[in-house]
């Protein structure tokens, strides 16, 4: 496909990601109507898709319209391109640009610019004060891929050295311990030795810095209350000598953990039901708006709206409710999310601790979204006499 081809492509799976479609299902509906793409082809248009959607309000405004080709007109012009240039309307590629396409537009607010919907980026704003600015701004481009050196397979020159074998270059995070930013060769990483073999896995380095501050030591027990996938509880499993249970309201969501605990050489129990199970630390890493996240997951932050958020809130309080009831004499609780928004955070907390006077908060760390991760919030407490 011609460059100009895939710039088309990407205009109909924006324009069924407008129709309401999420991102994944619209490229997933192109990529099978289009045998004919090649693999640099698919990833071009992925990258194109992502790239617009993340920034489908600012790229709109550029282009003069939201529409799928309003977005990548912005999107090509935001990337010092000119669009006329690809607009040609021959070999595949999209129509000529109208007169009224040719048009630059005028100034966009805030909200736009920010590529946020405007209730969100009031939010943003009480919320991370002065901080509003750089995290909305990560959110509008790729998210880094970093890795978790698995210590139970090697250490990170061992790690980084078979990653480089398979052509995938990382170096170490500057502030994460075990942590790596992977430079280049980002497609190979899951195709490689060293991650087929559990040297290292896929974790965001917030997630990481979090769970590596959760106090553990050797025959300590760890419940994992929401454990989806099971990141977490393989980052915990890794550090120490400890048993840990992985529980998820979604058996479904657990099903990968058998193999990924025995390819990094850790055990993990799944739990359906917990009967009384008491823990020395329960994480609750909770459901949540992602807004840490989103240039991840850019349909998030179109997708969300305040009536969601507040059943979020709702649902990770009385989630954190239920995990307190599993903590052992003198253990912990943890409370965490991939959120940056204080009413999923802060007020969360704030809330638990006066629902629940007889807890503590003993630790809080937050980060927002930026080149060293993305957003992530965790809190620790303690009943007051442990
Ligand atoms: C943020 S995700 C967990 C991600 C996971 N810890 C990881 O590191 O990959 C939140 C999880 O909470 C689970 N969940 C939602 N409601 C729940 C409930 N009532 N009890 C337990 N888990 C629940 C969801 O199924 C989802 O897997």
């Amino acid at each position: 496909m011609t460059p100009a081809a895939r710039v088309a492509a990407a205009i109909g799976v924006l324009d069924d990601c407008l129709g309401g479609m999420p991102v994944e299902k619209a490229l997933l509906r192109w990529s099978r109507a289009s045998r004919f793409a090649g693999s640099k082809d698919r990833a071009a248009v992925r990258d194109l898709v992502f790239g617009g959607w993340r920034r489908r309000r600012s790229a709109a405004h550029a282009g003069g319209a939201e529409t799928g080709r309003g977005i990548m007109i912005g999107w090509l012009r935001q990337h010092d391109t000119d669009p006329a240039a690809i607009f040609t309307g021959l070999d595949h590629a999209p129509a000529p640009l109208t007169s009224e396409e040719t048009q630059l537009s005028g100034e966009a607010s805030p909200a736009i610019r920010h590529d946020l919907p405007d209730w969100l980026w009031e939010r943003f704003s009480r919320d991370l004060g002065a901080d509003a600015d750089t995290s909305a701004q990560a959110l509008r481009d790729r998210a880094p891929v970093f890795l978790r050196v698995n210590p139970r397979r090697g250490d990170t020159d061992a790690a980084m050295g078979a990653l480089a074998r398979d052509g995938v270059e990382a170096v170490a995070h500057d502030e994460v311990a075990g942590a790596l930013r992977v430079v280049s060769g980002e497609r190979a990483v899951s195709r490689s030795q060293a991650y087929s073999e559990g040297m290292v896995e896929l974790q965001d380095a917030a997630s990481q810095a979090a769970m590596l501050r959760l106090p553990l030591q050797d025959g300590q027990s760890v419940l994992d209350y929401c454990a989806g996938g099971g990141g977490k509880a393989l980052a915990l499993a890794a550090r120490a000598e400890i048993s840990v249970t992985a529980h998820d309201i979604s058996a479904a969501r657990m099903r990968d953990i058998p193999a990924r605990a025995a390819r990094a050489g850790v055990r993990i129990e799944l739990a359906e039901r917990l009967n009384g199970l008491k823990a020395d630390l329960v994480l609750v890493d909770a459901p949540c708006s992602g807004s840490g996240t989103w240039r991840r997951d850019p349909d998030g932050k179109w997708r969300l709206t305040p009536e969601r958020l507040a059943d979020l809130v709702r649902l990770q309080a009385e989630l954190l409710d239920q995990a307190a009831r599993h903590v052992a004499p003198g253990g912990s609780l943890a409370y965490a999310t991939c959120s940056v928004l204080a009413e999923e955070n802060d007020a969360q907390v704030a809330a638990f601790l006066a629902r629940c006077p007889g807890w503590v908060q003993r630790d809080r760390m937050q980060r927002l979204p930026g080149p060293n991760g993305d957003g992530f919030f965790l809190a620790r407490f303690q009943r007051g006499d442990a």
